[in-house]
């Protein structure tokens, strides 16, 4: 792979930093005992709410009529977007049975999880679009009981609009709380909320530490960082495009790098002296947010061929990939480490992130290496079963009492051995 940096990052990429890893322990070993009693103190500490934590029916109601009716359309628009995409995935995630051999049947069930606890960020910007991506997808998937959590935006508690797409996305409760404590009061159950067998949503890296802390007895969709995003461009591609789809992801925090590969000189050029223009034209606090990711974390490479270019994005397996270039369908077939994909110019990353239907919860820092993002799978379990009729029983114990003796497991092998007797005393007294 031939390859020319013309920007390289200063920066160290991100990573979780030991004392939050350190904060977080300490929070939810006091959270476990302590309950709702900490999770209370936590909330007023960092989040200054000394408001109720579970919102009642009366103020959503509330909240939703307060939200002018051109926002609730077009959270619905979304809204219909995302959750008819999880459903077309549900139908995908099939119960099948068959018969291996005569007599021995196997297959295997989608059982929908218990209890979801959906977090949704809410600190630095008002997330609507995340609560549409964990709620609706947990509901397409069947989960039957789904609690949302967010925190409180000032005294005000969560923002209307976000209450009315928690609420249209089917969140069977509703909790004010935040970080740390949030994340505790699905974990364990506090507020009236069952202890969820699955964790999901973004969140920063305090959220994203105590789901990874939890993780074990409870599942999680992933461990979540920091949003990134690359961009594939060729000469075919607009310059004023691409570098105002760098700057905004960039926007999403200091530590969100974003990168452009592309095989064109000059397209490289004219991006790298537009987007500081374009930067600096931002609202504050994103523009710092945006000026801090660009000059820290960003990279712009130069590639000789298509081919690098894909060896390069493969490389990286970055949550967003973004290919601005010639010939469509052989990118989105060559590609294999990305969170989603985004083909050509007419869509964008910020499509994806607030309503074209696939999930924005995705894999960041190079984990779509192993990993897709939040999807219906992630609610369901895929269990197996097996049934044996005495057809199949005497090869069945023969080859697993002799592969059990072969381990040195002799009680396996009984176990097997002592179906071939009780068949024989069957069949003899039956018979
Ligand atoms: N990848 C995605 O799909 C996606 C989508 C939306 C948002 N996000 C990410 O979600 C994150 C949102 O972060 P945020 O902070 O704005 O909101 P947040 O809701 O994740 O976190 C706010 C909470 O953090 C806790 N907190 C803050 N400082 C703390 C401290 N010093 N000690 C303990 N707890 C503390 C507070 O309790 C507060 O309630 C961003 O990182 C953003 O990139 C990702
Ligand atoms: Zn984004």
């Amino acid at each position: 792979m031939s390859v020319t940096h013309l920007k390289t990052a200063p920066g160290e990429p991100p990573r979780t930093a030991a004392d939050v890893a350190d904060t977080v322990q300490v929070m939810l070993a006091r959270l476990r005992t302590g309950g709702a009693q900490v999770a209370l103190e936590y909330a007023r500490q960092l989040d200054g709410w000394y408001g109720a934590i579970t919102v009642t029916r009366a103020e959503i109601d509330a909240a939703v009529a307060r939200v002018p009716q051109g926002l609730k359309d077009d959270i619905g628009w979304a809204h219909d977007n995302i959750s008819r995409f999880a459903a077309a995935q549900r139908a995908t995630a099939q119960d099948m049975a068959l018969e291996l051999r005569p007599g021995l049947w196997a297959g295997q069930r989608q059982i929908p999880l218990a209890a979801a606890g959906c977090y949704v960020p809410g600190g630095r910007y008002s997330h609507i679009a995340s609560a549409l991506m964990s709620i609706a997808t947990a509901r397409e998937a069947g989960v039957p009981d789904i609690t949302a959590c967010s925190p409180p935006n000032g005294s005000q508690g969560i923002p209307d609009a976000m209450l009315y797409a928690m609420d249209l996305s089917g969140a069977t409760r509703i909790l004010t709380i935040g970080g740390v404590q949030g994340i505790a009061a699905m974990a364990f159950g506090l507020f009236g909320a069952p202890t969820a067998d699955i964790l999901v949503g973004p969140g920063n890296a305090y959220v994203a530490e105590a789901k990874r802390q939890l993780f074990g007895p409870i599942g999680i969709d992933m461990f979540a960082g920091p949003t990134d995003s690359l961009v594939l461009a060729d000469d075919t591609a607009d310059p004023e495009t691409v570098a105002a789809d760098l700057v905004g992801q960039a926007e999403h925090g200091s530590n969100s790098p974003v990168w452009l590969v592309t095989t064109h000189r000059p397209l490289a050029d004219a991006v790298l002296a537009r987007v500081p223009a374009l930067i600096a034209e931002l609202p504050e606090p994103n523009r710092a947010a945006a000026t801090a990711a660009w000059r820290d974390l960003a990279e712009v490479a130069l590639c000789d061929t298509p081919e690098d270019m894909a060896q390069y994005a493969d490389a990286k397996a970055p949550e967003h990939l973004h290919v601005q270039a010639r010939d469509l369908p052989w990118w989105r077939m060559r590609l294999r480490a990305y969170g989603s994909l985004f083909l050509g110019e007419n869509t964008t990353v910020a499509f994806g992130d607030k309503a074209a239907g696939p999930n924005h919860v995705l894999p960041t820092s190079g984990a779509a290496r192993y990993t897709g993002g939040l999807s219906v799978h992630k609610f369901l379990k895929t269990v197996t079963w097996q049934e044996v009729d005495a057809r199949a029983l005497p090869d069945l114990a023969r080859v697993t009492a002799s592969l059990s003796r072969a381990e040195g497991m002799e009680g396996h092998a009984r176990s097997a051995d002592i179906r071939l007797v009780t068949q024989s005393r069957t069949a003899t007294s039956t018979g």
